[in-house]
């Protein structure tokens, strides 16, 4: 199976509500697709947001990695060349994860369909349901009190609270919502980097006092702050995650070996991909380091390949917050992989066992 074309899509579907955090705010989802065609007419897919706060990249650098870096390399490639295909992308270019993850998402796609078999027993197999999170948007107190209890009636047993503004009103958010959900939600906060680390600890060991339990807390100051996390990760009770701190393997053996953070968030728009996440995995349970798989504002086609990944790694993968496609106000994906609320489940179908998108505006 030889890689003949790589095209591009923009994909756009509206947010049920907008997606507030520290950093930004967002009202829909708006991805590059990417759509590697082979000589046999299978064809994979692949999906990269421009999440530019977080990972430095904009449509126009994604689409401009791919033409004139990424697909020259991969032309005439066969399929079942995995490794050599994902070292040609990994050395293409520096940085640019997102672009690297569209791309080999779509050539692991192509992989597993190549084998007739879905991409997570092509990764190890496993137990092909999971259960993911629901992210509580920053807002006023009692439209975050609402928007979790309306999250917990839906069945979600698992909140991440964006906080990360106002030190004294986040101390509140949470003290409220934990008084409204205690005992049917686990509560877990991200503050995208914006607090201090003293004043992350202040806030922690506040919350910890008034007898608020917290499952993690998630990038509590600046990604390149390893100090901060490590100074943050000393004084409070409440295990400490790394998301913006660590992209690819080497930061997170620098930050394991700094005892700067207790847990990683893999995402592939960090990793750049598959093959490094799961380098990542294998690091952390190599050091028996739990992991979270997360995402960016994404559907459910590169959403798909982190579900597979998570269940093929569930010994390592223990926290999900795979839910894009469940903030989406519809999902423009038929495929073999299910968001159900917080059931994310995985049908026995070749590949990531997509079989449409709907509304694609291809690109020329
Ligand atoms: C969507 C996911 N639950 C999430 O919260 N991801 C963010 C970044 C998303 C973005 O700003 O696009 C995170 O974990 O920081
Ligand atoms: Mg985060």
């Amino acid at each position: 199976m030889k890689i003949t074309d790589i095209k591009f899509a923009m994909l756009r579907v509206p947010l049920k509500t907008p997606f507030k955090t520290a950093l930004r705010t967002v009202e829909k989802v708006e991805d590059v697709i990417v759509i590697v065609e082979t000589d046999t007419g299978h064809v994979g897919y692949g999906e990269a947001p421009a999440t530019a706060v977080i990972t430095g990249d904009t449509h126009g650098s994604i689409i401009e990695a791919i033409k004139t870096m990424i697909k020259p390399k991969l032309i005439g490639e066969e399929i079942e060349d995995l490794n050599r295909i994902t070292h040609l992308i990994q050395g293409s270019i520096v940085k640019n994860y997102s672009a690297k993850a569209a791309v080999e998402i779509a050539i692991y796609d192509l992989f597993a369909q190549r084998y007739n078999t879905p991409l997570y027993k092509i990764l190890g197999g496993g137990e092909p349901t999971i259960s993911t999170d629901i992210t509580i948007s920053v807002d006023y107190i009692d439209k975050m009190v609402k928007d979790s209890i309306d999250a917990v009636n839906q069945g979600f047993e698992t909140l991440k609270i964006k906080v990360g503004k106002d030190i004294g009103v986040d101390i509140e958010r949470v003290k409220a919502i934990y008084a409204a959900v205690e005992g049917k939600a686990l509560l877990r906060l991200d503050a995208n980097q914006g607090w201090t680390a003293k004043e992350a600890v202040y806030a922690l060991t506040k919350l910890e006092d008034a007898g608020v339990r917290l499952e993690l807390v998630e990038q509590p100051v600046k990604g390149y702050d390893l100090e901060g996390m490590k100074y943050i990760t000393e004084r409070v009770h409440t295990p400490v995650m790394a998301d913006e701190s660590t992209f690819g393997p080497k930061e997170v053996i620098d930050l394991i070996k700094m005892r700067a953070a207790d847990i990683i968030n893999i995402k592939l728009m960090k990793t750049g991909g598959i093959s490094n996440a799961i380098r990542i995995a294998d690091i952390a349970e190599t050091f028996d380091v739990q992991c979270m798989i997360g995402c960016m504002l994404e559907t459910s086609i590169s959403v798909a390949a982190a579900a597979h990944l998570a269940v093929a790694k569930s010994h390592v993968i223990t926290k999900v917050d795979l839910d894009g496609p469940s903030l989406c106000a519809f999902d423009p994906v038929v495929g073999n992989v299910k968001f159900n609320g917080a059931e994310i489940s995985i049908e026995n179908t070749p590949g990531l066992g997509i079989k449409e998108i709907k509304g694609l505006e291809m690109l020329r």
